[in-house]
């Protein structure tokens, strides 16, 4: 269970097991390349964990081209390309269904089988694929060699279109991992994910974590459900919100947060991650309030620690305040990066902007007559 863990990693220091591909981020609008990035879960989670000094191995598969400089060393495949992503933000269309994007997986670099991960123990796996490279075998070393294993659903049901590599999204069930659930901790889905499962069912084996964008995110277990609040934040890149939002979350857990509280840090990382483009560079001073606070939460909550681990799911005492706290910081600190609209060059160190003639105007929030929710559009 996700608590055991937690209190494991107090006395052994395992570092978390990051599995999963860097990609390369092609980000599209009305046709013209708005920005390349270092993509892939484990860049955006390790970005996090790196902040917030927790240590971590990742396993990652990249090809002879990758051309980012990262913290953790990936196997390089010389028979191989790096994993390919194009993210178009303007044909968010699907039926009667809108999405912030359309993802095309138009390189896969080869799936991470079970003899490239170490054979050392660690308290905490993260199985986070992005091009369908997490095989079942795969996953379940992970749960063999892990105390606990988060899992993003979408390693477990992205299928990719043969022709132009289309990422669609198939039923849980259906799939080869479903067997799997009642050994894993943690899955966590984006709401529109969430539909591809059935939440009832899953929530008897495993804690669902499901993100909302704005509204943050919801978590249920077998007792019970809990929402956690959103932070504010101006969009400007909704492109690895989940992963900084799963970083956040598992950061929270390694540090000695109750599972409430870690998801309200995953909830800070979320929207600190959009409001940047491709991988997001924090602030250090906030950083280091943030580091403080979750240390002062952690001491806060040894003093009512509760036993049993269910109640670990319960909202701890004062966590609205922790809410508060930390909503203060992110309002006090200027973001970093001045200067980080889609038109403006990006200094984020593995962000590359590329030049086209004609980049759009600033986006701009439009209602969309067809839903409920504002959408970004580009002018
Ligand atoms: N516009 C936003 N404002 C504030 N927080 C956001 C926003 N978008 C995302 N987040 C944060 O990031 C998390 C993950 O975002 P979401 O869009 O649900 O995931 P995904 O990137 O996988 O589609 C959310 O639960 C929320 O905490
Ligand atoms: O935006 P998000 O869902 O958190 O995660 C994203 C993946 O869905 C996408 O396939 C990948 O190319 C991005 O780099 C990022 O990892």
């Amino acid at each position: 269970m996700v608590t055991t863990a937690v209190h494991k990693s107090q006395h052994q220091q395992s570092p978390v097991l990051i599995v999963g591909n860097y990609c390369h981020d092609v980000l599209i609008q009305n046709n013209a390349v708005k920005a390349v990035s270092l993509g892939g879960a484990a860049s955006f989670i390790s970005n996090v964990f790196n902040r917030m000094s927790i240590s971590c191995n990742v396993v990652s598969k990249v090809g002879e081209d990758f051309k980012y400089p990262v913290s953790y060393t990936p196997i390089v495949i010389p028979t191989s390309k790096t994993t390919v992503f194009h993210a178009y933000f303007d044909l968010g269309f699907h039926g009667k269904r809108h999405q912030d994007r359309i993802l095309k997986r138009v390189c896969a670099c080869d799936p991470i089988r079970p003899s490239d991960l170490p054979d050392t123990r660690s308290n905490y796996g993260m199985a986070v694929g992005v091009g369908g490279e997490i095989l079942p075998e795969t996953l379940e070393r992970m749960i063999e060699i892990c105390d606990v294993v988060f899992v993003d659903i979408q390693a477990l049901i992205r299928v990719f279109d043969s022709v132009d590599g289309t990422v669609k999204l198939v039923k849980l069930e259906e799939t080869g991992f479903y067997p799997l659930l009642p050994r894993i901790g943690v899955l966590k889905a984006s709401s529109e994910e969430a539909v591809f499962m059935d939440v009832e069912e899953v929530r008897r084996w495993c804690c669902v974590v499901v993100t909302n964008g704005k509204h943050g995110c919801k978590l249920y277990w077998k007792d019970g459900e809990l929402g956690i609040s959103p932070f504010l934040a101006n969009q400007e890149d909704p492109t690895g919100a989940g992963d900084s939002f799963f970083g956040g979350l598992v950061a929270g857990l390694v540090q000695g947060l109750a599972v409430p509280d870690a998801a309200l840090l995953g909830n800070l990382f979320g929207s600190l991650s959009v409001e940047q483009i491709g991988l997001p560079k924090f602030d250090t001073r906030l950083l280091q309030r943030v580091n403080d606070e979750v240390q002062k939460r952690k001491m806060q909550c040894l003093l009512y620690e509760r036993s049993d681990d269910e109640l670990k799911f319960l909202r701890p005492e004062g966590h609205e305040q922790f809410h508060t706290v930390l909503a203060a910081e992110k309002l006090v600190t200027p973001c970093s990066i001045e200067e980080h609209q889609w038109n403006s060059p990006s200094s984020t160190k593995e962000t590359e902007q590329i030049a086209v003639p004609h980049f759009p105007k600033q986006p701009k929030l439009l209602a969309n007559p067809m839903y409920e929710e504002p959408i970004q559009r580009f002018e």
